[in-house]
């Protein structure tokens, strides 16, 4: 009787043991991946700013970022698993639903027509993604070592009421101004008649993703309204399970 105790007791700590061993090397893995993600956003961030001080245009902008772009924000991917795997406690969905449609942004529409690389719409939203980006991932690094300043916080959770309407008017004006491209060229499209008999009209897909925003990105703001009072404002907020 007291040895099946004992064994329990030495179970149970081992379980303790292998999950403080875990969330360690969790919390190491997050503040690496946080700090290279402020890191390669601020990088972003004073690119952009020697370009247009030295130029005094945006035209070619995009161009001279392009490759750190694609690559911080390809690596963003990495999120979706942190939350699969439960190590950030955040929806698989919403923050999939996040990181690829920025994805799509860049690869799919921004890297793949030049002609739209020089469009207002285009630095619009790499500003102000760039701006919540660095706010971001410098709240999460704080968060981590426990040494987060207010104004952070606050930034985090204040900023994004304006940045992300005028982030998403930035993205949908992109892709507007690559619709007479997209049909004019025929790109990513499959015409029938083909080998596979599957017809795929890129054009259409891009109507289709902007009608999208209509019914995801409110949900993505209101997500974040929630979470702006359970932070700032202490509100217990029960989520609904993916
Ligand atoms: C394939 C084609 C797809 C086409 C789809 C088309 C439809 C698209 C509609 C979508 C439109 C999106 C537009 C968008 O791109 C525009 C912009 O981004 S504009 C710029 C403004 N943007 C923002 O402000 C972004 C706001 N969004 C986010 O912050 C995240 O993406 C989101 C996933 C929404 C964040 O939600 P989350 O639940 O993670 O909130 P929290 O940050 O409060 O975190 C919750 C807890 O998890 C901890 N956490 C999360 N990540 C980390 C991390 N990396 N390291 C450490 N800890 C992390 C966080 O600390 C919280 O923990 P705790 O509660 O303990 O404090």
């Amino acid at each position: 009787m007291a040895s099946s105790e004992e064994d329990g007791t030495v179970e149970e700590k081992e379980n303790n043991n292998k999950k403080r061993t875990k969330s360690t090397v969790a919390t190491a893995w997050l503040t690496f991946y946080n700090i290279a993600m402020t890191a390669g956003w601020l990088v972003l961030a004073m690119a952009m700013m020697r370009f247009y001080i030295q130029k005094g245009t945006h035209r070619g902008l995009y161009r001279s970022i392009a490759r750190t772009l694609k690559f911080f924000q390809t690596f963003a991917l990495v999120e979706v698993g942190h939350c699969a795997i439960g190590i950030v406690k955040t929806s698989v969905i919403v923050t999939g639903v996040q990181v690829c449609s920025r994805i799509f942004m860049v690869w799919f529409i921004t890297n793949s027509i030049r002609q739209i690389q020089n469009e207002e719409s285009v630095i619009l939203f790499l500003v102000v993604w760039t701006m919540t980006e660095i706010t971001r991932y410098s709240y999460y690094t704080f968060n981590l070592l426990r040494l987060l300043p207010y104004f952070i916080k606050w930034a985090r959770y204040n900023l994004f009421i304006v940045l992300y309407p005028v982030g998403v008017i930035g993205e949908l004006l992109t892709i507007y101004a690559a619709l007479p491209f997209v049909r004019r060229s025929g790109m990513y499209s499959m015409r029938l008649p083909n080998k596979y008999n599957v017809s795929f009209d890129y054009y259409y897909c891009l109507i289709i993703v902007m009608l999208s925003y209509i019914p995801l990105f409110p949900q993505l703001y209101f997500h974040m309204l929630r979470q702006r009072r359970r932070v700032l404002h202490g509100e217990v907020i029960v989520e609904k399970d993916d």
